[in-house]
């Protein structure tokens, strides 16, 4: 069943901070979605309303039509893996698996056994004994394996090494294209996921400032690379976002989009363009005036 998710002016009070402030989108259809945002953007609250484990204190979250607080229809079909503190779960890897066989319909044993082989999981480890990475292997391997139509990864993978991300994002993409769902990634390694990414909602003090489409947004940036007068010359009416010159080579960022005579003008120039990296435009998108990025 593919999932439709609508926030519709959507805030959220802690204490007496405004932590989401009038967030309005709709995730449709089956895609993996990225969240980004700086430290305290609003990110985990966001996903914690998404999976109900708190009410919006304005506006309404819909999953599928429906309002999914205390819901367990809507919340059966929602799984939320984030970095939970594991340190008092003495249940073991095996009955964790269980668990999840009983309470989430589309579960895959075979596959979630698959996984625990290629993280390495010992079966009949308490999970409290398992190293943070692993613990984190485990959230992972049930993320997947339960299948939900809304399946929601907050750092899931704090403390796993590198092999192991690789593991878990070749999975990810590979379980996705098997059976596609709506997944969200929250993360803070930009650079490792961005492949993985086809839209992308970028959260800042609260706000949602940016959901477009990966490819999209990445039409928006360009570097310009060549001789310093020429690139100076040629992108000096642009929005150049950083400048880095290595002898008498420049090489820009500029932010929007150029118009094919413009690029022709650049290319007959000698100049070389090239994509910027998702992770630069995010840099630039969430930096704040007086903040060294
Ligand atoms: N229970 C709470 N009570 C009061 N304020 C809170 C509470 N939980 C979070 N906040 C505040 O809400 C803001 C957003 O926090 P949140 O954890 O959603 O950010 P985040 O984008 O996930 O950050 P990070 O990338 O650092 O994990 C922060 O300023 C945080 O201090």
């Amino acid at each position: 069943m593919t999932a439709e998710i609508k926030a519709d002016h959507v805030s959220l009070r802690l204490g007496k901070q405004n932590v989401l402030s009038d967030l309005s989108f709709q995730l449709k259809g089956d895609k993996i979605y990225g969240l980004l945002g700086r430290n305290g953007a609003g990110k985990t609250s966001l996903l914690s309303l998404l999976a109900s484990f708190r009410e919006p204190t304005e506006g309404t979250i819909l999953i599928n039509g429906e309002i999914p607080f205390e819901n367990d229809r809507v919340m059966s079909r929602v799984n939320f893996v984030y970095g939970r503190d594991q340190s008092s779960e003495t249940e073991k890897v095996k009955g964790m698996l269980e668990f999840a066989e009983r309470y989430r319909p589309n579960w895959d044993g075979t596959y979630a056994l698959k996984l625990v082989k290629r993280f390495k999981l010992p079966m009949d480890q308490k999970v409290n004994a398992l190293s943070k990475g692993k613990q984190s292997a485990l959230d992972v391997v049930i993320g997947l394996a339960s299948r939900t139509p809304v399946t929601i990864f907050d750092e899931a993978y704090l403390g796993m090494d590198a092999p192991s991300r690789s593991i878990f994002y070749e999975e990810l993409i590979k379980d996705y294209a098997e059976h596609p769902r709506c997944m969200i990634l929250s993360t803070h390694l930009i650079s490792e996921v961005a492949s993985l990414m086809e839209e992308v909602m970028i959260i800042d003090r609260g706000t949602l400032i940016l959901h477009e489409s990966v490819d999209s947004l990445m039409a928006h940036g360009l570097s310009v690379t060549g001789p310093v007068e020429q690139v100076d010359a040629l992108t000096r009416d642009l929005h150049v976002l950083k400048e880095q010159q290595l002898g008498r080579t420049k090489s820009v960022m500029i932010y929007g989009q150029l118009e094919s005579a413009r690029r022709s003008e650049f290319e007959a120039a000698g100049l070389e363009l090239g994509p910027i990296s998702l992770q630069e435009l995010f840099i630039y998108l969430t930096e704040h005036e007086g903040e060294e990025a």
